[in-house]
């Protein structure tokens, strides 16, 4: 598929093909399922992201959709979704999890199952869930900018293809040498394009690389680290989870774990000693300064007053003509500890800054050599060495910065897979525990009818073990009677997730199951009351397609009864069974007119019945699994029965019986 053709996919136009278009490879992106991308692209929601993924999956399939053929079997669908996203640790398998859905297409189906299968093969402990946490997917981090180098040339087309590739750097435009070197005043490296200027000589750091725009990310390591800054912690998560779920990986990730922790999250490097050291003695340079002046003054202070200083009365009086201060008497009398002031000025200087060699030299020049008093530092010399220290920072920092994105350069399309492969580790993490929660197995998807062993609705409201299994066998159409409350609802509830989930290639809940291959689920839920003449059209309309044939369906009827009177009900409900027995659709037709609709067939029609086994304390006690050709008893009939075993007097007796024997 080329990027055109995506507006083959439903839910694509043009203007979210342009959208999609700023991705690097929206195709590939759609083909691998990747939510997180496509909701990255501004204006496209999470919601749209996920129908874009499903949407696609289904075109890839050459899906026609339509599985889900009621209001209430895509409730069901709805209600399993959200069980299995809520397992998710990230929000990445949340949204993954959503574009699963149930399909008749066996490749597709194929696909989800051989994840749930890894899914279930694998052990998922805390630990690996403890490490999804703080997995996201990764960021393109924001414009970074470089203001200590700049690129220059002499011709403007080079300047266009310097300003397109590499927009974090100035570029200038130059006219000769000179102004290269008023560049180098402004900047700590210039990078000259140009051929030209090769063996030019200018003053500052002035390099010229007429092939630097071939490999632009040499020229700013910035560019790779800030990628590894703005996702740092998404990829430590990432290898974390490789780590405790013993994931197989390319990479060396102790290696990948010690680059990371020397980067700060807007991309600058720390835990350099020596780019440590050279930011801290700029930093404190002028604190330090100031201390070795105080130093040397206060010893200076101290010799002066201790000092009985001898002048004779001429040389008096020519220093006091020569206006002379202190200075002079110092330089006569006190040589010895004006030098050891400024010695321990200077030294003061450079153990503060830890300086070394000709850091160390440019530090004693800040100190006066001749005797004044105060001693005060040399302004041009200490900025001077100011400078020396802000360049040899910057340059240290910049090969640092080099190195460490040369060691990272290679490995961002490594790092992509390592966090695709954590995020993907999170779906499989979600049906996992799903499984392991509602005890599921991977279920067989064949022929007509379908075969049930311990099969429980997770859409029950009750914790999953108080939950009773239920072994349920339908050939091909059954009627399912049985007492209110004895579950004949959740019968049907568990009887579409089984056959839903089956088809979207994820375990079920159950002890083993086989449901039909179908095409289609029609589940129809019990209305809630009797409809109007319209209404009831509409749905007669519904079932008449039904069993029109065509696609190989589920269907599930819950008490169709309450649509019309009693009378009409049982002979419209014969007539659908019977038109569904003649189709290929496998049926459970739930009602409380079993007995009237049998009448009604003129075919033989199974009648299937939760049993129910009396009241107990007033509760009712019922076997879940509906038995095989049983037709159960009514509430009504029960509660009859037990008025006339209670009855003692009998006197009223022979009325409860006679109402027994009519049911
Ligand atoms: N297999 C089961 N395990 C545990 N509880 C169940 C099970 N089946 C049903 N129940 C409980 O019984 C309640 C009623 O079940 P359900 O609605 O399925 O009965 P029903 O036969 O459809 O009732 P009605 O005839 O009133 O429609 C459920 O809400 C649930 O609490």
């Amino acid at each position: 598929m080329d990027s055109m053709e995506l507006e083959a996919i439903p839910g694509i136009g043009p203007k979210t093909r342009e959208a999609l278009a700023t991705l690097e490879d929206p195709v590939e992106a759609l083909e691998r399922g990747d939510v997180a991308a496509i909701a990255a692209v501004p204006g496209i929601s999470q919601g749209r992201a996920v129908r874009i993924v499903r949407n696609a999956i289904r075109h890839r399939h050459d899906d026609p959709g339509g599985f889900l053929a009621t209001d209430r079997a895509e409730a069901v669908y709805d209600g399993l979704r959200s069980l299995l996203a809520e397992r998710a640790v990230t929000d990445y398998g949340r949204k993954r999890i959503e574009t699963f859905y149930p399909s008749a297409v066996p490749a597709r189906i194929a696909e989800t199952r051989a994840v749930a299968e890894r899914a279930m093969a694998r052990e998922f402990g805390e630990p690996v869930r403890e490490a999804l946490t703080g997995l996201e997917p990764l960021s393109e981090p924001g414009a970074v900018r470089v203001r200590d180098r700049c690129l220059a040339t002499t011709d403007a087309e080079t300047y266009s293809r310097a300003t397109e590739a590499v927009p974090e750097l100035s570029v200038e435009l130059v006219s000769d040498a000179r102004a290269l070197a008023d560049l180098a005043r402004g900047y700590a490296t210039v990078i000259a394009l140009d051929r030209e200027f090769a063996g030019v000589e200018v003053d500052g750091d002035v390099r010229v690389e007429p092939d630097a725009l071939e490999n632009p990310a040499e020229l700013v390591p910035e560019r790779v680290l800030a990628f590894y800054g703005a996702n740092r912690e998404s990829i430590r998560a990432a290898i974390e989870v490789h780590r405790v779920a013993n994931l197989e990986c390319e990479l060396d990730l102790d290696a990948l774990a010690g680059s990371l922790s020397r980067i700060e999250d807007d991309g600058q490097v720390s835990s350099d000693a020596e780019l440590t050291r050279l930011a801290a003695a700029v930093d404190d340079l002028e604190e330090a300064v100031s201390t070795a002046e105080s130093i040397a003054n206060d010893r200076l202070t101290e010799a002066i007053s201790e000092t009985d200083v001898t002048v004779d009365g001429a040389d008096l009086l020519s220093l006091a003509e020569r206006g002379a201060g202190v200075d002079s008497i110092l330089a006569r009398e006190l040589t010895q500890e004006f030098d050891g002031a400024i010695e321990a000025a200077r030294n003061h200087l450079v153990e503060a800054l830890d300086l070394q060699d000709e850091e160390a030299t440019a530090a004693a020049r800040v100190f006066p050599e001749e005797p004044t008093f105060p001693v005060e530092r040399n302004e041009s010399a200490l900025s001077r060495l100011e400078e020396t220290l802000t360049t040899a920072r910057d340059r240290r920092a910049g090969q640092v910065k080099r190195e460490l994105a040369e060691e990272l350069a290679g490995a961002r399309e490594p790092v992509r897979g390592l966090v695709r492969r954590a995020l993907e580790l999170d779906v499989e993490q979600a049906i996992s525990r799903f499984a392991a929660d509602f005890d599921c197995v991977m279920a067989d998807r064949s022929g007509r009818g379908f075969e049930i062993e311990g099969g429980r609705s997770p859409l029950l409201a009750e914790p999953p073990e108080a939950v009773e299994p239920v072994d349920y066998a339908v050939e091909d159409v059954a009627l399912l009677s049985g007492v209110n409350s004895g579950g004949k609802t959740t019968t049907l509830d568990m009887i579409a997730a089984i056959t839903i989930l089956a088809h979207m290639g994820l375990p079920v809940p159950a002890t083993a199951a086989r449901v039909p291959e179908i095409e289609e689920i029609h589940y129809h839920a019990k209305s809630s009351g009797t409809l109007d003449a319209g209404a009831l059209e509409t749905t007669l309309r519904d079932f008449a397609s039904l069993s029109a044939g065509g696609a190989t369906k589920l269907v599930l009827v819950d008490e169709l009864e309450s649509i019309t009177e009693p009378g009409a009900s049982a002979k419209i409900i014969a007539g659908i069974i019977e038109a569904l027995q003649e189709s290929e659709a496998t049926a459970v037709i739930v009602s409380h007119l079993a007995a009237g609709v049998r009448e009604a067939c003129e075919t033989p029609v199974t009648v299937d019945g939760i049993r129910a086994l009396g009241l107990e304390n007033g509760e009712l006690q019922v076997k879940r699994s509906p038995e095989k050709d049983h037709l159960a008893r009514s509430t009504p009939e029960l509660i009859v029965e037990k008025l006339a075993e209670g009855d003692t007097e009998g006197r009223t007796e022979a009325f409860y019986r006679a109402l027994l024997e009519k049911f």
